[in-house]
């Protein structure tokens, strides 16, 4: 479904992404990793804002260079990034269906397929509220359901869970794991546990190199996610120094 190689994005005499190779298939891929380690760039470069300093990337048989035209993946992809903008005016159903008109999804399907992103989030009962009457767990839930609007075969979420509650986090565990029986879902966040229980796949990068590929039960430690995570970045940085 994606495969990257050796991708680099330097910003500046910064490199963002130092040479990252990965393959990313159906289920649900863990993307972890301290603050700047790399995350919301990879996430970008997948979604088609940010064209890779060297290296490849191919999502959806498609390669994302210079020279190809974006707009055909950007259709079969859902993408929340870390700070979505929000147009307070509109409705939760209207700003949901704004994204499925700009994936093109088929008019004919724009009646179920809002609704049922909506219901999807819980935010069936507050469809027909304006944005700016919405809690920030609940616009987070909006951009959430913008993302999975048409069940895209890829979906990129950055950071999906910031301004949830114990609760919603738990259920949105529970739609990950639904999400990622049919779509690639790469899924960012600083936080291990927040998305490991929902994982197939996890990977951990620290200023911007790859430092772990398994599964959620190769990154534990005795049975501890969070100190495996540790582990991990500190057994890195030691090779580093
Ligand atoms: N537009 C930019 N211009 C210059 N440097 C940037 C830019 N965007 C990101 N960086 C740098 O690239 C590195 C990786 O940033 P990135 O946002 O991808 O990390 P992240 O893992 O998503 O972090 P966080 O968990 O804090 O969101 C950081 O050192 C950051 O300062």
């Amino acid at each position: 479904m994606i495969q990257i190689e050796d991708l680099t994005v330097r910003y500046r005499a910064r490199h963002a992404l130092a040479g990252v190779t990965a393959r990313f298939d159906v289920g649900v891929n863990g993307l972890l990793g301290p603050n700047g380690a790399g995350k919301s760039t990879l996430v970008r470069v997948l979604a088609t804002l940010i064209t890779p300093t060297s290296g490849s990337a191919e999502v959806l048989g498609r390669r994302l260079d210079a020279a190809s035209d974006p707009r055909e993946i950007r259709r079969r992809l859902g993408y929340l990034p870390q700070e979505l903008g929000y147009y307070p005016r509109f409705t939760a159903r209207e700003f949901v269906e704004h994204f499925a008109w700009l994936k093109e999804v088929p008019a004919a399907g724009l009646p179920d397929a809002v609704p049922r992103a909506l219901e999807r989030v819980g935010l069936a009962d507050r469809a027909d509220e304006k944005i700016r009457r919405l809690s920030g767990g609940m616009r987070r839930r909006v951009g959430i359901a913008q993302a999975i609007v048409g069940e895209p075969p890829v979906l990129l979420l950055d950071e999906p869970a910031t301004g949830l509650d114990p609760e919603q986090r738990m259920e949105f565990r529970q739609l990950l794991a639904e999400l990622g029986r049919q779509s690639c879902v790469i899924v960012s966040s600083h936080l291990v546990e927040d998305v490991a229980k929902a994982c197939d796949r996890m990977w951990v990068l620290d200023a911007g190199r790859p430092v772990f590929e398994g599964t959620p039960a190769e990154l534990a430690a005795d049975g501890d996610l969070e100190a495996g995570y540790r582990a991990v970045l500190s057994s890195a940085r030691e090779e580093a120094a």
